[in-house]
Formats: C-alpha cells, sequence, structure tokens
C-alpha cells in the first residue's frame, strides 16, 4: 500500500510547470478511434487514467506510443471488442469510448465507468443524445450495449449543461448523417480542446464553447496532430497552494483566461495574483479573508477546485462558505480535514469552514482525486507528518504532483506501508 508521507510548514518557492489537461486528454485519447490514420497528441500528462486508456485502446486493437507526453496512436486496425469490465472501470473518462465507438463502428459494448466518488453520477444525458443520433442503448448487467445501424444528425437539448454528454454526443455525431443541433451543451474549455482535434481530422463543428454548437456530419475522419491545452485545475491547485503556503511561486504553462473565476475569488482573499500572458505569480500571502464560494460550470468557480479552495479557507480569518452546486456530496475531505484540527462541517451541499487554524499532522485518506490534492495542501500547511492513504486517486490526475512540489521546497515521499499499519489507522 502506496502512502504520501509529508512533513509540513515548508514555504514553498519557486516556478512549477502546468501539464496538458487531464480532462481533455482523457476526451482526446478515445476521439483517436474516429481516424483512419495516426493521431499524435502532445502535452498527454503522465498520469494513471493516460495510461489506462492506452491499455484500452490496445485492447480494441490500437497501436499506441506514449513517450516523453507525446501519445501517438494508429487506429487503423481496431476492432469493436466488447469492453465490459477491466481497465474501463479505473476511470470515469472510459465513457468517452462508447461516443468514439459509435461513432466510428455504429456499436459499441462499455462497462460502466468508475472514476471518482462524488455522489451520483448520472449518464443519462449522454445515452439520451445517444438515443437521439439513432442507436439503441441498453444496460446489461453493468455494462452499456450500443447499436445503430446509422447514425442520424438531431437536435438535442441538454436537461443539464453536462462536459461528458457534450463531448459524447460530439465523438457520435461527426459521423452521423447529416446535422446535429447540442443546446445547452457545456462550454467548458476542454470541449473546445476537442472540438479543435476533430475539426483537424475533418469534422465539420461550429460554436464549440458556446451554448449551441452544431455539428455536419462527415464520412470519414483522417490522422492530425493536436496539442493539449493546459490543465486549469492542476494550475488552480497550485494557485491555491501558493496562496497557502508560498513564499512567491510562479505557475507556468496556464492560460489565464480558462482561470478567471478563481483568480478573482484568490483576490478576494486578500491573495495577489500578478498575471503574465501563460503564467501567474502569487507573492507570500501575510492574511486571508474568508469568502463565500459556489461552484458553477464554466466560467464558474469549478466543482474541482472547491476541495483545495476549502483548505485554504482553514487559513483565512472568519467563516467561509462553499457550496458545490455541480456534485453535492463532494465534500467527504472535510472529514479528513476535522481529523487535522479544521473547524469545518457540512450541511447539505455547502461546507462550513471556520478559521484560521493551526492543522496538524494526522493519517488521512483520499477518498477521491480532488480531495487528495486538497489532502496533500493541508499536510503542506500542517505540523508534523501527515500520511495520505489511497492514493491512486490522486494519480490519476496529477502529473508528477511530489516532484514538482518538492522542487518548491515541500518534503514529501512516496513511500510502501504495510498493510498492518493501514490496519492500525482504521
Ligand atoms: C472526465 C471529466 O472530464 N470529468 C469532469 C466532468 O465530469 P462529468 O462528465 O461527470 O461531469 P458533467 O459535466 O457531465 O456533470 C455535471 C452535472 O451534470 C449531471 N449530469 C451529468 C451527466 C448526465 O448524463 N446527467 C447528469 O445529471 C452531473 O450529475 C453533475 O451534477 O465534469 C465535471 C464537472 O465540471 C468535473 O468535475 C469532472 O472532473
Ligand atoms: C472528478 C474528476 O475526475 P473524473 O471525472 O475523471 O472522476 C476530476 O477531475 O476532478
Amino acid at each position: 500500500m502506496d502512502v504520501y508521507k509529508i512533513i509540513g510548514e515548508n514555504r514553498l518557492k519557486g516556478t512549477i510547470k502546468v501539464s496538458g489537461a487531464k480532462n481533455s486528454a482523457v476526451a482526446l485519447i478515445p476521439a483517436s478511434i474516429l481516424a483512419n490514420s495516426s493521431v499524435t497528441i502532445g502535452g498527454i500528462p503522465e498520469i494513471a487514467d493516460a495510461w489506462t486508456l492506452k491499455a484500452l485502446l490496445e485492447e480494441i486493437g490500437g497501436e499506441v506510443n506514449f513517450e516523453n507526453g507525446q501519445m501517438t496512436i494508429d487506429p487503423s486496425n481496431m476492432l469493436a471488442i466488447p469492453l465490459p469490465n477491466g481497465n474501463v472501470k479505473k476511470l470515469r473518462a472510459s465513457y468517452y469510448l462508447m461516443g468514439a465507438m459509435l461513432g466510428r463502428f455504429k456499436k459499441a459494448v462499455v462497462g460502466l465507468p468508475g472514476g471518482c466518488f462524488l455522489g451520483p453520477r448520472p449518464i443519462d444525458q449522454h445515452i439520451k443524445g445517444f438515443e437521439a443520433l439513432g442507436a439503441k442503448v441498453t444496460n446489461e448487467h453493468g455494462a452499456i450495449y450500443l447499436r445503430a445501424d446509422e447514425l442520424r444528425g438531431a437536435k438535442i437539448y441538454l436537461d443539464v449543461a453536462s462536459v461528458g454528454a457534450t463531448i459524447n454526443i460530439m465523438l457520435a455525431a461527426v459521423r452521423a448523417k447529416g446535422r446535429t443541433v447540442i443546446e445547452n451543451a457545456a462550454k467548458e474549455p476542454e470541449i473546445i480542446d476537442v472540438a479543435t482535434l476533430l475539426t483537424n481530422m475533418g469534422a465539420n463543428i461550429k460554436g464549440a464553447g458556446t451554448s449551441v454548437i452544431r455539428i455536419e456530419g462527415v464520412e470519414e475522419l483522417h490522422g492530425t496532430k493536436h496539442t493539449i491545452i493546459p490543465d486549469r485545475i492542476e494550475a488552480a491547485t497550485y494557485m491555491v497552494m501558493a496562496a497557502a503556503i508560498g513564499d512567491g511561486i510562479t505557475i507556468d504553462n496556464i492560460i489565464p483566461l480558462h482561470l478567471e473565476a478563481v483568480i478573482a475569488k484568490l483576490r478576494e482573499m486578500g491573495v495577489k495574483v500578478i498575471e503574465g500572458e501563460e503564467s501567474v505569480f502569487i507573492p507570500r500571502v501575510d492574511s486571508l479573508q474568508a469568502v463565500d464560494v459556489k461552484t458553477l460550470v464554466y466560467p464558474g468557480i469549478p466543482t474541482d477546485v472547491q476541495q483545495p479552495l476549502s483548505v485554504l479557507m482553514t487559513q483565512a480569518v472568519g467563516t467561509s462558505k462553499v457550496t458545490d452546486t455541480i456534485y453535492s456530496a463532494r465534500f467527504k475531505h472535510i472529514d479528513e480535514l476535522r481529523r487535522m484540527n479544521a473547524n469545518a462541517r457540512v450541511e447539505g451541499n455547502t461546507a462550513i469552514i471556520q478559521g484560521p487554524t493551526q492543522l496538524h499532522g494526522s493519517s488521512v485518506t483520499a477518498t477521491d482525486l480532488r480531495a487528495g490534492a486538497a489532502l496533500v495542501l493541508a499536510g503542506l500547511l500542517a505540523e508534523g507528518e501527515t500520511i495520505v492513504h489511497e492514493i491512486h486517486h490522486i494519480e490519476r490526475g496529477y502529473s508528477s504532483l511530489i516532484e514538482k512540489l518538492n522542487s518548491l521546497g515541500a518534503n514529501i515521499r512516496r513511500e510502501t506501508i504495510a498493510v498492518s499499519s493501514l490496519e492500525l489507522k482504521e
């Protein structure tokens, strides 16, 4: 069982480089299935989700090379091999195999996705979209079966502006006959990134990044080269860390526009954020003010950032509130923070955090990816040693987290511990 052992209270200083966006990568990699020749994607983060997707594409006959952040996928020999179990369960984004395989083969069998448990994560809007395009969709023993004689363009109104459903419908619709219109589409930057790749493969997509996306289906898509956008969630995580325990940190390789809501909220807390073209500099912060935060769809504060932000709130003077309107149960980290002396409680979809508090090193469990990042930050702030368990969640989405933070002066070790010491913790 591997854990992170963190000795806290070191001030961090220097420059940290953000990797390519996980939530783009996990859609771009499956999108390559739709091409008739090799697709090369640069800037893929070294995260477990990328390796799992590589293995999944290989399971269906793809030839995949992943080296130095560049993934080249030759999809020519891929087949519609059913994927009911195994690797598909390891990540949420395996659901993109449904749209991509449906688009290419007009059929797919994909086990219901895994990923972080954030409360219920329905995929009804994805299925509604596939059905509108003419697919028959059934759920048999925990796997989704999709089959269509032909895919026909359709008008699809999403009941919720879902990132996953918007991308999944785009993946199928680019190969449908005629025009698809997605209304109330999600507007996240990752959607534009996927649309850009598909367009460079020969797809005809208009309006990605707005709430109405129009797609004219095409007969064939070809190979191309693409560079992924920087990870705005990773960037936000490091910005929050810089505000909490930095002594002057530059966060490099970012698109500041993607982070406007986070930057505005940090400024409201008293953090100085100096924006460059592709970086921000955050000087040492001496005093933080309590704030209220509500997560919203883009361009609002992302739900993925609320967990690290709630750790920052333990350092702010006064009572902060963070309401998650996207995933109302995404608060498992609060119990862990309480073990570390945080004065925090959850009421409905809101965490209420009183600060400032000196956090104490403790043995805690990462219940999901961003909860894990939040606990790493808590460990960096805490006096003494913090041991973070279940780090596989963190390594699904953060590339070289320990190396990056240690290069700023953090003291984090990844260690294998005997199961008996885990049992002692229980
Ligand atoms: C792999 C990936 O990109 N994951 C991201 C994606 O997840 P995910 O694709 O799960 O998130 P969605 O944008 O689809 O979900 C947003 C909201 O819509 C609801 N919903 C979604 C689909 C559906 O069919 N029915 C439905 O009701 C969800 O329960 C949630 O309340 O966007 C989330 C919201 O920005 C992020 O937290 C995740 O990091
Ligand atoms: C919840 C997340 O990931 P996933 O949707 O892959 O579980 C996340 O990126 O914060």
